[in-house]
């Protein structure tokens, strides 16, 4: 199974079957909560598939992002890349508190951010894969690999490279889980610099097309309005498909990070990009096995970490 090869100490790896016995209902208590939640707020697919992003690239995939302050943990949801940005703690919580009452002490928090991830993204007209399950809770959180490993919106792309390689992830990676922007929205402060001043010379970002330039100056003013939000892909930015792409090539993307796939000077990335905003087809392929990649970047197995009984807090 993917993620057995990865793991130091682990007597078992992931399993997609894991739960067929020992939980049967999981699946449908997960894609009930979800289906009324999106339906309240159609951004919370988006939110949810982000969540477990950013708890993979730190840690690995255990659920950490999840834990509060205590004690003994400093709560990555106070990292820069999440404080005032992460959302979706409640439905994890509320799926979480279901589980707890049919099979109690079986299903982690790890592995219903993943299971979230992808039936947000079923849900949202995207690609079906199955999820290695078993991944368990770390008992542990690191605000310090929050703030170094995630991603910046005005990375360069070897940057990004980096970043992901650093993941065990490579370019295709990147550009197709890039492709999760098909979906969301993102705040002023995270793509101002393009507007005003690129390159700390008062100049915007030249690669952004005329007309969106000037729109979205309307909702990020040089000054003030930080958390107005704007869509990533303001073609369909609640239905997954490769418009995303598409935008890309007409130079319609929003944050630095999306544009440089295509103009960053890595043959490679601008390839893929041209690609996937050809064929949907092969970025919904391509995006599938990613998502599984990337849910299998190290996992806690075996006896290591634990089942929390609320994704909040430590047994
Ligand atoms: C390649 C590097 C990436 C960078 C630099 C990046 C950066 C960002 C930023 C800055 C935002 C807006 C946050 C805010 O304004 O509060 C955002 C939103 C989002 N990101 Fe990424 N991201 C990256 C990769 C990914 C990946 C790999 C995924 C998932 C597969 C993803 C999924 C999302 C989603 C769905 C949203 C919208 C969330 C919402 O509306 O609540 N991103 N990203
Ligand atoms: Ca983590």
């Amino acid at each position: 199974f993917p993620g057995t090869g990865r793991v130091g100490g682990g007597v078992l790896g992931l399993n997609p079957e894991l739960y067929r016995l020992s939980c049967p209902q999981a699946n449908e208590i997960i894609m009930s909560v979800l289906e009324n939640a999106i339906a309240k707020d159609s951004r919370m697919a988006a939110s949810l598939l982000r969540l477990h992003f950013h708890d993979c690239f730190v840690q690995g995939c255990d659920a950490s992002v999840l834990l509060d302050d205590s004690k003994t943990i400093v709560s990555e949801k106070n990292s820069g890349p999440n404080k005032n940005s992460l959302r979706g703690f409640e439905v994890i919580d509320e799926i979480k508190s279901k589980l707890e009452q049919v099979c109690p002490n079986t299903v982690s928090c790890a592995d219903i951010l993943a299971l979230s991830a992808r039936d947000s993204i079923e849900l949202s007209g995207g690609p079906h894969w199955e999820v290695p399950l078993g991944r368990r809770d770390s008992r542990t959180a690191s605000i310090k690999k929050a703030n170094t490993h995630l991603p910046a919106p005005n990375s360069t792309i070897q940057t990004l490279i980096n970043q992901f390689r650093r993941q065990g992830l490579d370019e295709q990676d990147l550009v197709a889980l890039s492709g999760g922007h098909s979906i969301g929205v993102a705040r002023c402060v995270t793509y101002r610099q393009r507007l005003y001043s690129q390159n700390g010379n008062n100049q915007p970002d030249l690669t952004l097309e005329r007309n969106y330039y000037n729109g979205l100056k309307t909702v990020c003013p040089k000054v003030g309005g930080d958390n107005n939000v704007t869509p990533l892909d303001f073609s369909s930015p609640v239905k997954f498909d490769n418009k995303y792409f598409k935008l890309l090539l007409w130079g319609k993307g929003l944050l630095n990070s999306d544009q440089v796939l295509l103009t960053g000077k890595a043959r490679k990335t601008a390839e893929l990009v041209r690609n996937y905003a050809e064929n949907e087809g092969l970025f919904f392929h391509q995006f599938a096995k990613s998502m599984v990649k990337m849910g299998n970047i190290s996992p806690l197995l075996g006896s290591k970490g634990e089942i929390r009984k609320n994704c909040r807090r430590l047994n």
